[in-house]
């Protein structure tokens, strides 16, 4: 039997984690699993338990939202370790991006019953991201897009109504194996191109590479065009917009005109601020291991 830690942000989901966590601690307890709850108590801290449960614990499994989460994975990366997902909170990204239930007795149910899938996991300087991260217009989406309860296109269009008109591109260069592409560019997203291949909403699936990292990039038109390029993006058809560019290589860095320039960004649906130049890559050994449905 797998020894199970369930670490837990009792902050997530307005502290029902916590209630998700003992619900989960009693399910497992039941099917004769050893299973503990760890409580974090600080930014980071899930990244710093991780680590240290990797000696005595088969399954770590994070309750809570995207940040949670992608704390506890930072730690998994490249380990015989496995991930756990119990969804707690209103983002959820990594959750859904591998069809996890949202609903707890399900999502506790496929703990248990153990189906594993390694993901490859790209970095954006030294912090790996599992699902999409990038800079620009995406990021006010995405910080916008999380003040709303229900995550559907009505909520998201209405994420690029608030700041679409306000909101100027910055001039970045985009370095490709050396080779440098100047942009005024709207939005930059980047991913890794076979975690796509089940759940893409940047390049077509057919066209999906293993261990190529995609730069999609959009230059700011009307609101009609780029409204349209969102629409596209969010029904996962991005590649039908014809402003733009779609770059690949394991190794991309954005940088912008001044040095070391804050930035927002975001990594797996949470925003971020980094320092340029930003360099996003992926190393074919980087893989993370976790219980999908
Ligand atoms: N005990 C704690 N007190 C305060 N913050 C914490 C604690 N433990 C973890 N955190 C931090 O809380 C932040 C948010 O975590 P997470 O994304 O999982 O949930 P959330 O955003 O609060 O969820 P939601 O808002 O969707 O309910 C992370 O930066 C995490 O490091």
């Amino acid at each position: 039997m797998p020894n199970i830690i369930l670490i837990t942000n009792p902050k997530s989901g307005n502290g029902t984690s916590i209630k998700a966590a003992h619900i989960a601690q009693q399910t497992l307890a039941s099917k004769r699993i050893n299973v503990h709850i760890a409580y974090t108590e600080y930014e980071g801290h899930a990244t710093l338990l991780a680590k240290s449960f990797i000696a005595n614990f088969d399954i770590i499994v994070a309750i809570g939202d995207d940040e949670t989460v992608n704390e506890v994975a930072q730690a998994l990366v490249g380990t015989d370790r496995v991930l756990g997902i119990i969804p707690c909170g209103s983002g959820n990204g990594l959750a859904k991006h591998l069809g996890i239930p949202m609903i707890l007795k399900k999502a506790i149910k496929i703990i248990y019953n153990k189906k594993v899938k390694s993901i490859d996991a790209p970095k954006i300087n030294d912090q790996y991201f599992f699902t999409t991260a990038g800079v620009g217009f995406g990021t006010k989406i995405s910080h916008n897009f999380r003040k709303f309860n229900g995550r559907d296109f009505k909520n998201y269009f209405k994420s690029i109504l608030m700041d679409f008109q306000l909101y100027s591109p910055q001039q970045y260069t985009i370095d490709v194996n050396g080779k440098k592409i100047s942009s005024k560019a709207f939005v930059i997203s980047l991913a890794e191109e076979a975690q796509q291949k089940d759940h893409t909403f940047i390049s077509p699936p057919s066209k999906a590479k293993k261990g190529v990292l995609e730069a999609t990039i959009l230059s700011k038109s009307s609101l009609f065009k780029n409204g349209h390029f969102g629409f596209n993006f969010f029904k996962r058809k991005a590649q039908k917009s014809p402003e733009v560019i779609h770059l690949q290589s394991d190794d991309i860095t954005i940088d912008t005109t001044k040095k070391r320039q804050l930035v927002f960004g975001h990594k797996d649906g949470e925003t971020e601020k980094w320092s340029t130049p930003l360099n996003f890559k992926f190393s074919k050994g980087d893989k993370l291991n976790v219980i999908v449905h």
